[in-house]
């Protein structure tokens, strides 16, 4: 039938140009294609620049990526990890992945451009955040971190660092290059208890007196170079990291709910719970649960993070649970990326 839209609001292309704007969807772009502004930021093996698409003005981050220093430091497998976890990623609180490509020496990333930078530097900015900012940012993570969990992702590097924020003040959570795709298929294992890759499945973590944590992921000693697969698949950062990935880097969903306690910790008391003199020191704080709450901390937020921050995986509460915790009371979780952000400027 024809269009039923009256002319008006018929489409204005023609089926010629419509076929070009599906083939300029699809085709390869190129550096050339873009115009590149200021640096973002820099990270061990990148660097993110501000970047725009002469045809359409689009704006966009360009992770660029130097292939020689890639190779050298053995992170190939990262790069190819990161591409293929955010090609299956599509959500509102996810940096998007729009185009890869590659030349001569360097591999690039077109991302979503988040403008607003990094929730660190906000909690820098203010020292720690009010309650309600708190409990909306924690829920924006949870409800991300769902997502991810129900498409067998594990992230694995929750830090208040790869938690973006865009020009609405929404988080867009990014740096997937140490994230885990579970092996199982993508279900809600949440409430299958013996589904694999669901917290009790790794309730093999006792929290007998654990192995000694491994050495700090900067020393790289000469067996490790060797590239052996524990030792040099490190990852994570300290502050945030689980006790079983200290262990026995046994990743599974309930090291993101770690990383999630610790978070709300980190915005409420201005500072991350584990947090040593050094990465070592930062380790034995973590496997020997050493931590405390500053006078002042809410109660409700205090039972929350003490339920989530435990040595034994199975005893953590899944994210379908924490979202039922006193704490989130009355909260609206209800297309929250649509909702008015808390404003903390
Ligand atoms: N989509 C984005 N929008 C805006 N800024 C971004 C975006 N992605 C990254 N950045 C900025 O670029 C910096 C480097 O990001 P990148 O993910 O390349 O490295 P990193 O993961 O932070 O560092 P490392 O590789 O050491 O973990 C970030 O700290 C952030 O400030
Ligand atoms: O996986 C892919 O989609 C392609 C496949 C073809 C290809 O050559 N690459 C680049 C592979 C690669 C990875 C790391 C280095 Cl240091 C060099 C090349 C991959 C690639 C291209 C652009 C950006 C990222 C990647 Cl992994």
């Amino acid at each position: 039938a024809d269009d039923a839209r009256p002319a008006a609001l018929a489409p204005v292309v023609s089926s010629s140009s419509t076929s070009s704007l599906a083939s300029q969807a699809a085709r390869k772009r190129c550096p050339e294609d873009f115009e590149f502004g200021r640096v973002l930021g820099e990270g061990s093996y990148s660097t993110v620049l501000y970047a725009r698409e002469h045809v359409n003005n689009r704006e966009y981050a360009v992770k660029m990526l130097d292939k020689r220093h890639i190779i050298k430091e053995k992170k190939t497998k990262y790069v190819a990890i990161e591409k293929d976890v955010l090609n299956k990623l599509a959500h509102p609180l996810i940096v998007k992945l729009y185009y890869t490509f590659q030349d001569l020496h360097s591999l690039y990333f077109v991302l979503e451009l988040a403008k607003d930078g990094d929730m660190l530097g906000y909690i820098r900015k203010l020292g720690s955040f009010q309650l309600d900012a708190a409990r909306f940012y924690i829920a924006e993570i949870i409800v991300a971190v769902m997502y991810l969990h129900s498409m067998g992702i594990v992230h694995r590097d929750l830090k208040p660092e790869n938690i973006l924020l865009d020009e609405n003040m929404h988080i867009k959570i990014t740096d997937f290059g140490t994230a885990k795709i579970l092996d199982e298929p993508p279900s809600n294992s949440d409430t299958d208890p013996f589904a694999a890759g669901s917290t009790s499945a790794s309730a093999s973590v006792s929290s007998s007196s654990p192995s000694p944590p491994p050495p700090a992921p900067s020393s790289s000693s000469p067996s490790q170079d060797a590239g052996s697969s524990k030792r040099n698949s490190f990852v994570g950062t300290a502050e945030y990291c689980s006790p079983e990935l200290l262990n026995d880097r046994a990743a599974s969903k309930s090291s993101d709910v770690w990383a999630i306690g610790c978070i709300l910790y980190h915005l409420l008391a201005g500072r991350p719970p584990f947090k040593g003199v050094n990465e070592y020191q930062t380790f034995q704080k973590i496997i020997k649960l050493d931590y405390t709450f500053p006078d002042g901390f809410p109660p409700t937020a205090r039972d929350l993070v003490s339920s989530i921050l435990v040595l034994d995986t199975a005893n953590r509460p899944s994210l379908a649970e924490i979202q039922k915790h006193p704490f989130f009371d009355g909260f609206d979780w209800t297309d929250i990326h649509t909702q008015q952000a808390p404003d903390l400027r």
